[in-house]
């Protein structure tokens, strides 16, 4: 750290913190007497405050003041102990904020730690000598090389097509590759080795997966196999400071496979390799505020800056990477190569898919509760040999809904277009869009009758009927109302794998990723909504969904003849529920990419959406519709259209009126080009009543 003195010479320019709305998106400029590398981070003066800023632009002569009294403002200090951020990171940022429509300075400030911006030189050197510290702290001993499985065929000709030797070398990169692997057909493993070679190579591994609980098994696993390897993880689980300290390590490279959810994608690692998304389907991908980026797509453009490979992998791969993987002479985008995975480990099966009727049930039977007769009489089964099942409920809290029978009255979020759901752990009634809570009423609000009924069933409720129906049974429940606490979804996961849970109930959560050794059995008990949601994308989802959870059961390939994978259902004659019960993704997908292509959305088209929020919601769609009238010129220059201004699914929040209108492509280049002569217009679009609004390109839910 120096402090950089008076009378600059050279201009710099330094990207900061520029929110969406400043309208400001490009560096800003900077006096310095010396030259300082791009992608340096450094600290500036700005307004009255003095913030974390990052040097965008090589240093070029200071040019004469353009007016009288206005001079260039130094830097305040540069961090020059570190490293610089790589030039592939710079580049990818400069992609990335370009693509999804944010400034350059509001989409690299955002995904740096938050705990960097507030150090100051001293704190940070205080930092840094600790790490170095650690550093030259006694190599790890040598150990005795990890037992690793015998590939099998299917593992060794996928690892073969990588083109793992191929990475670095400029016009013969490798392929970036989509694994199609049903469950427990051993992609982890396949991950493995890869990491392996290139590990070997001197490069490094990023390992993305959807979800933060999914890092400590497949940590462990990672840790397992390379005991002298330098492993670290990025996510939002960790603390601040240790947010910070592994991504310090990173940036010195101090790292050789790092392991993370989506935030990772933009970890300065410099040396890549090899970069794997598992479970690349999963929603999870996509960054829901702020710069709204997919790290799965980001993914591939990284692999390609850094000339290294890209496995994408997953048993139900998304319809997008589906298609960019299907060869051209079929209607694809042929840019992505097609692997497939079509055995399970051991030569097990895939559990036996059983749709039960719900319509071809007695009243009575409706009347007990969630569970069938027949699925309470296949879960004793399962209880009395010893083996586990898993019920699946996407709903947490007891009920959604809590309802006065004598005046009608409903348990509505006062702030929200939403139910207050009843928790019974704790007798509240909490919205859980704005977090408004509340302790439970005695007494019904309206009219005090003390008979208030809940309505519907969510997971704990599902809990204490499964308790119920099955007397003795050991009843877990993982949801993200259990899983609070700090290190509560490691303890209540290491229970179902030691064997103290018989039934474990949770929402999709548990669905996906986990390699439970001991389930038999899977049921999902009410799937059926989503079949007839408003998204497109929805049974997409719920088909994914499905697949991953029945992958959940008979895992073990000597128990995998018994395994089943239950679902009870209105409509067992519906073609997702037939493509499950053949576990047919292909066909499912097929029919999927078809129906999207005859109704020209994704991935047949492209499309974004401009979201407004206001006061009121006719003040939210009108800002939309003066927009649309702003951007008319530059839509019927490219071909593209405005759909009209709608409210949005959940239409208001903590008393926020939200407002939203789709853009849509034929190609993703007008996109691209109409969004950047429009957007930066909005700016001037001046509405008092309208607080906020946004672009999302590729938006997920819709
Ligand atoms: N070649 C192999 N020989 C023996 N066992 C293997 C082999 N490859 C993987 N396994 C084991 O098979 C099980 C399933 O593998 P893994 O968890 O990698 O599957 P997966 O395809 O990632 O599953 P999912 O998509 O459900 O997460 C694991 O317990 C793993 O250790
Ligand atoms: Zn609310």
């Amino acid at each position: 750290m120096s402090p950089v003195p008076q009378a600059p010479a050279q201009t710099l320019g330094v990207l900061v913190e520029t929110p969406q709305h400043s309208g400001l998106s490009g560096p800003l400029d900077y006096g310095c007497d010396r030259p300082i590398a791009p992608g340096t981070l450094l600290r500036v003066p700005l307004g009255r405050r003095e913030v974390l800023g990052i040097a965008w632009t090589a240093p070029r002569p200071a040019e004469a003041p353009a007016a009288e009294g206005w001079a260039l403002r130094p830097v305040a200090a540069v961090f020059d102990r570190l490293p610089p951020l790589p030039a592939t990171w710079c580049a990818l940022i400069d992609f990335a904020a370009r693509y999804y429509q944010r400034g350059a300075g509001e989409l690299a400030l955002a995904v740096l730690p938050a705990e960097l911006r507030k150090l100051d030189a001293t704190q940070l050197d205080r930092r840094l000598r600790r790490l170095d510290r650690a550093a030259s702290a006694a190599p790890p001993a040598a150990h005795p090389a990890p037992e690793r499985p015998a590939l099998t065929p299917e593992q060794a000709a996928v690892l073969d097509a990588l083109g793992l030797e191929r990475i670095g070398q400029a016009g013969a990169e490798p392929p970036v590759s989509l694994l199609d692997g049903v469950t427990g057909s051993g992609k982890t493993e396949v991950y493995l080795r890869a990491a392996e070679t290139v590990l070997a190579g001197g490069r490094q591994v990023l390992m993305l997966v959807p979800e933060i609980n999914l890092t400590p098994q497949l940590e462990a696993r990672v840790a397992a196999r390379f005991p002298a390897r330098r492993i670290l993880s990025l996510h939002s689980g960790l603390s601040p400071a240790l947010r910070l300290r592994h991504w310090l390590q990173v940036l010195r490279g101090e790292v050789d496979l790092l392991l993370g959810t989506r935030m990772a994608i933009f970890a300065p690692l410099d040396r890549l390799g090899l970069l794997v998304v598992d479970e690349e389907h999963d929603p999870s991908y996509k960054q829901q505020d702020g710069a709204r980026y997919s790290a799965r797509d980001l993914a591939v453009l990284r692999g390609r800056l850094e000339r290294a490979a890209v496995l994408l992998a997953s048993a139900t791969p998304s319809l997008e990477s589906w298609h960019n993987a299907r060869p051209q002479a079929e209607g694809g985008a042929g840019r992505y190569q097609r692997l497939a995975m079509p055995s399970r480990i051991g030569g097990g099966v895939l559990p036996r898919v059983r749709l039960l009727d719900l319509g071809q049930l007695r009243r009575e039977d409706h009347a007990a509760g969630l569970i069938a007769p027949a699925l309470v009489e296949a879960l004793q089964q399962r209880l009395a040999r010893g083996e586990q099942s898993l019920v699946l409920l996407n709903r947490r809290g007891y009920a959604p809904v809590l309802h006065c029978a004598a005046c009608g009255w409903k348990s509505g979020c006062p702030h929200c277009s939403a139910w207050r759901v009843f928790h019974k752990s704790d007798r509240s009634l909490r919205c859980h869009h704005c977090g408004a809570a509340e302790r439970v009423p005695r007494h019904c609000p309206e009219c005090g009758n003390a008979d208030l009924d809940a309505l519907g069933r969510g997971t704990e409720r599902l809990a204490d009927e499964l308790a119920e129906r099955l007397p003795g049974a050991r009843i877990g429940r993982i949801d993200a109302d259990s899983t609070r606490a700090a290190g509560s979804l490691e303890a209540q996961l290491a229970q179902v794998h030691a064997g103290d849970i018989d039934v474990l109930v949770g929402t999709q959560m548990v669905a996906k990723g986990h390699d439970f050794r001991r389930i038999t059995l899977v049921a999902a008990v009410q799937p059926d909504a989503a079949l007839f949601s408003s998204d497109f994308r929805a049974p997409e989802r719920l088909f994914s969904l499905l697949m991953q959870a029945a992958g959940r059961a008979g895992r073990e390939a000597s128990q995998s003849g018994q395994s089943e994978m239950w679902v009870q259902t209105w409509h067992p004659t519906h073609p997702l529920y037939q493509a499950l019960v053949r576990h047919d993704a292909a066909a499912f997908a097929e029919a999927q990419w078809r129906e999207r292509f005859e109704a020209g959305l994704p991935p047949a088209t492209h499309l974004a959406l401009l979201r407004a929020e206001a006061r009121t919601q006719e003040a939210a769609q009108a800002w939309l519709a003066a927009a649309a009238a702003l951007g008319a010129a530059a839509a019927a220059e490219t071909g593209v259209s405005c759909f009209p201004p709608v409210p949005s699914p959940v239409q208001r929040v903590a008393q926020v009126e939200r407002a939203q209108m789709l853009i849509e492509a034929p190609r993703r280049a007008p996109l691209q080009q109409m969004l950047a002569a429009w957007l930066p217009q909005l700016h001037g679009l001046r509405e008092p009543r309208v607080l906020r609004w946004a672009i999302d390109v590729d938006p997920l839910a819709i």
